[in-house]
Order: C-alpha cells, then structure tokens, then sequence
C-alpha cells in the first residue's frame, strides 16, 4: 500500500529584491523586484506504508519546503503529490486526522500548561472517543515514561523531557504517516538513543510510516531503512540506509582524552583506524569500518594508552551528502545513485 507518492513536485518563491538603505526601500515600495527561488524542483518519490525514509540534503536543499507540501501546509507550483490517498493541500483537514508531524524546533505542547494537559486537548481536536483516548494516552504515558514529569509545566521541563512528550503527543490519533524534522536535534546522546528506540518501536509495533529529515547521521542509520538525498531541490540519491553506511558513511571519529598519567609523546596504532589530530591529551582518530570495527579498535586503544575519556562521533551530514555529490559528479556514485 501507497503512503505517499509525488510526481514533478516543484515549488517556486518569488522573493522582493532590496538594495541596501533607505533609497533601496523606497525603490523597491515604488518599483519592486522580484526574483524567482526555485525550492523543490521536480521531485518524483514513492514511499510504501511502514517504510522508514530519511529525506536528507544540506542547508536549503527543499527539504522543509518539500514536508510542507506534502502535509499541506504549502501549494505546489506544479507537480502533484498524493498523501495516504489525499491531495494534501487541498484535502488538509481530513488528512490531519491520519498523519503527525514533530518539528524538533517547534513545539505543539502548550507552553505553560503541563503535558498531561495537551493530551487532553489534543484528544478534543481529533474528536478521540473518551475511553480510547484514555487507554491510548495511558499506554503512551507507560511507554516514553512520562509519569514523573505529567503534570509540569511544559516551560519547566528538559529539551530531553519536551522531545519525548512531543513525540508522544503526536502518536496520540494513531496516525500512519510520520514526519520527523530533527527530532533529536539539541539532545544528548543517551536521550538521543531513548527517542530514537521509541520512533522505531512505534513503526515496529504500529506500522507507522515514518519520513524523517536530520543532519544527525545516527538518526538515519538506526532508524531508516531507505535514504533519499535532495540538492538544489531535486532528488541526487534513493538507496538503502545499508548500501549507504557501507559505500559512504563507513568512518566514524574517536575522540580520545588521555589520563594525565599517560606517557607523552606516545601515539597509539592500530589497524584501521589513524590519528587526524593531536593536541595536549585530546587525541582525534578516524575509524575504517570497511577494516575494522568500533569496538576493537576501542580494545586494541586500552592496551597502549590509558584514559580519562572516549567519544565516538559520526561524520557531520554535510560531509556524507558532499561525498554523495561529488560521486554522482564526478560519474562514480551510478552504482550508488539508484
Ligand atoms: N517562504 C519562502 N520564501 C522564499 N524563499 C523560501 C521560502 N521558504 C524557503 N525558501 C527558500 O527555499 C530554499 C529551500 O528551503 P527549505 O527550507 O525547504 O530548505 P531545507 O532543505 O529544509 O533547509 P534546512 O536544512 O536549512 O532546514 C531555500 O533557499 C530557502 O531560502
């Protein structure tokens, strides 16, 4: 079954030009210029129902022009998009009731209200029958562990605490389709984890769809299965998430800070991975996955050099999508480019 598919999906702005200063405002209120943006430029896409999709690309791509067409928020300037049956733009209000959407840097919970408040507002805008919504929202309580923070104030509680209610807000109407934009963004790496086991519990157990966007390249390994990659508005790249971590995103960087009983001067080696900097105790390694894996080499690490603390990070997503662009560029990536 369909979740959503596009065919052209294109948007153009018009943006007012202004020269610097108070003659450029007056010029432009007498005799405006206007230029054209083209945001999303011709985006063919299918997605099934219960796939888990990262829509990616860097700054600007059209990656938020591209979700807010596909929930209607947003006309197209040509093209055609169907969501879960509905043409979104102008069947909004019936396709709200069978999707949510969770805007990492917008909050739907009422800001001075505590959570369990929302909850109860959000059940009266899907008209949820009382007993259903009762049991729905206790279950959602139960599973994002929620009780100890129920009834604060929204104001008052952590990035952590707020994301996790969100998410569980916008699972409240069951719905099918997903949209994730940054979810994780801000939070820490154990909240991160928590978030993310949540998101793909809930496809796991309910089937939801999920179409997410991030530049947090964890998000994309451990929760999607498939990766769509836009630039300058049009699709660059639709592959599996595996076919991904093993082509492109196969290097992770190791953060070392050496204990100060550690030796000077003694720089650890080990198969597959290498030093990228030195400076003082901090130690920077990049780590081959094609060769080698994290925890070996974290092995191979304690048997030459004591520390005080380790971390382990992704490549940014830029890079990632960099590396992509200039395969597909440079005539290499066609084996990677589907
Ligand atoms: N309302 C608007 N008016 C004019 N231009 C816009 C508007 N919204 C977006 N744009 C432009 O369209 C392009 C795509 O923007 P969009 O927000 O979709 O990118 P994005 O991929 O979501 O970027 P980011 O990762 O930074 O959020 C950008 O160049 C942006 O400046």
């Amino acid at each position: 079954m369909l979740a959503l598919q596009t065919r052209g999906l294109s948007k153009t702005f018009k943006v007012k030009q202004k020269e610097a200063g108070l003659t450029g405002s007056l010029k432009s209120l007498l005799r405006p210029k206007w230029e054209e943006k083209q945001a999303v430029d011709g985006i063919d896409l299918v997605v099934q129902a219960g796939e888990t999709v990262a829509f990616l690309g860097p700054n600007g791509a059209g990656k938020s022009t591209t979700i807010k067409m596909l929930t209607g928020i947003l006309h197209p300037t040509s093209g055609s998009a169907e969501v879960l049956g509905f043409t979104p733009w102008s069947d909004r209000t019936r396709l709200s009731y069978r999707i949510g959407a969770v805007f990492g840097q917008k909050s739907q919970l009422w800001y001075h209200l505590p959570p369990i408040d929302t909850f109860d507002l959000i059940s009266r805008v899907y008209e949820l029958k009382r007993n259903d919504y009762l049991a729905r929202r206790d279950e959602l309580i139960e599973r994002f562990e929620l009780g100890p923070y129920l009834h604060t104030p929204v104001r008052k509680l952590s990035l952590g605490e707020r994301m996790r209610c969100e998410i569980a807000v916008s699972f409240l109407h069951r719905p099918e389709l997903l949209f994730l934009d940054e979810p994780t963004i801000g939070l820490d790496v154990v909240v991160k984890q928590r978030i993310r086991d949540l998101i793909r519990e809930c496809n796991k157990e309910e089937g939801t769809t999920v179409f997410l966007t991030s530049h947090d390249a964890g998000d994309v390994e451990e929760l999607c299965a498939r990766a769509v990659v836009i630039h300058h508005g049009g699709i660059l790249l639709d592959a599996p998430v595996e076919k991904l971590r093993r082509d492109v995103m196969n290097r992770k960087t190791i953060v070392l800070t050496l204990s100060v009983t550690h030796m000077e001067n003694t720089i650890p080696e080990v198969d597959g991975a290498s030093v990228i900097s030195s400076e003082g105790r901090r130690l920077k390694l990049t780590v081959d996955l094609r060769k080698t894996d994290i925890e070996t080499v974290l092995s191979a690490l304690l048997t030459q050099v004591r520390l005080d603390d380790v971390t382990i990070e992704d490549p940014p997503m830029e890079e990632i999508i960099k590396h992509i662009y200039g395969m597909s560029a440079a005539g290499t990536g066609g084996e990677l480019i589907q």
